[in-house]
């Protein structure tokens, strides 16, 4: 990877931290004075072990900053990601906060859940506004009592997880929509982290765009081609709705296009180009 010189160097994570599961992502490149900003609230809050809220949209690499926090905090326990799309209309309580052996069909033996999962680390629950009111409910009570009662089971169990939830949609709006637990959203509220676009950290979008050309050369075993200064002017203008995620496709896919070559604008898939 080459940044120029004036670049401060990516935060790198641990080998452990990179799970084949996980996003692949192996440093967090944060230049720009607001993304500088965002990562040292973070530190700030990591230790504490208090509830988190990131607010961001899309792509903008909220993931990528909760595992960092998450290392920040030297929790003992792993770090679960879960989206709260995929979670099950059917079997979320169980799937959530485990189950009894026979609690249910097909459930033969017990199951923790991914709350008790992350029991002495760290829960991320993505699009936390996906969840149902009445897990929305639970996930509370859990949280607030330290308990945790898997499906079918009379006795709670103790667990100590430390929520880091991410929203892309205003959750005040969705309280008020009667959508969202206000006692969840209260809880949640001291220790919200807002994750600029990529638009608004411009600073960022050619350390990223070299970061993410040095990890697929790599992978391709191409040499690190330069990117043109009409092709970097490019980058800078785009509003990249897709934020992160679509800069990384489209880097990707200019050095399948470019090859060792220089890339230039034409190699950009980006609209009005080409
Ligand atoms: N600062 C960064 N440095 C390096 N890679 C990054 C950075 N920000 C985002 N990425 C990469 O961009 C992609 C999107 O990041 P991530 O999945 O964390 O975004 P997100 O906000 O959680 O997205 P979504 O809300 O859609 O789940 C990932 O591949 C991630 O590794």
């Amino acid at each position: 990877m080459s940044f120029p010189p004036d670049f401060p160097a990516p935060l790198t994570f641990a080998d452990s931290d990179k799970s084949p599961l996980s996003i692949r992502a192996k440093a967090l490149v944060f230049v720009d004075p607001r993304s500088r900003q965002l990562r040292e609230r973070a530190e700030a809050l990591a230790g504490n072990g208090q509830p988190l809220l990131i607010l961001g949209e899309s792509g903008t690499g909220k993931e990528l900053l909760a595992r960092y926090i998450h290392r920040q905090s030297e929790r003992g326990g792993l770090f679960v990601a879960l989206s709260c799309a995929a979670i099950s209309p059917q079997w979320g309580e169980a799937e959530l906060f485990g189950h009894v052996g026979g609690a249910h069909v097909g459930a033969a033996s017990s199951r923790a859940g991914w709350f008790g999962s992350a029991n002495g680390g760290t829960l991320y629950l993505d699009e936390i506004a996906d969840l149902s009111r009445p897990l929305q409910a639970k996930l509370l009570a859990a949280l607030e009592t330290r308990e945790v009662y898997r499906v079918g089971a009379s006795q709670a169990l103790p667990v100590d997880v430390r929520l880091v939830a991410a929203s892309s949609i205003d959750l005040g709006r969705a309280v008020a929509a009667g959508t969202f637990d206000e006692r969840l959203y209260a809880y949640l509220c001291d220790g919200q982290l807002l994750f600029p676009a990529l638009r608004q950290r411009v600073g960022d979008i050619l350390p990223l765009a070299e970061y993410f050309l040095g990890i697929h050369a790599s992978r391709l075993g191409l040499a690190i081609p330069p990117i043109s200064p009409a092709a970097q002017a490019v980058l800078e203008a785009h509003r990249w709705p897709g934020n992160t995620r679509e800069l990384e496709n489209v880097i990707h896919f200019a050095l399948l296009l470019a090859g060792n070559a220089e890339i230039g604008p034409e190699h950009l898939e980006l609209p009005g180009i080409g």
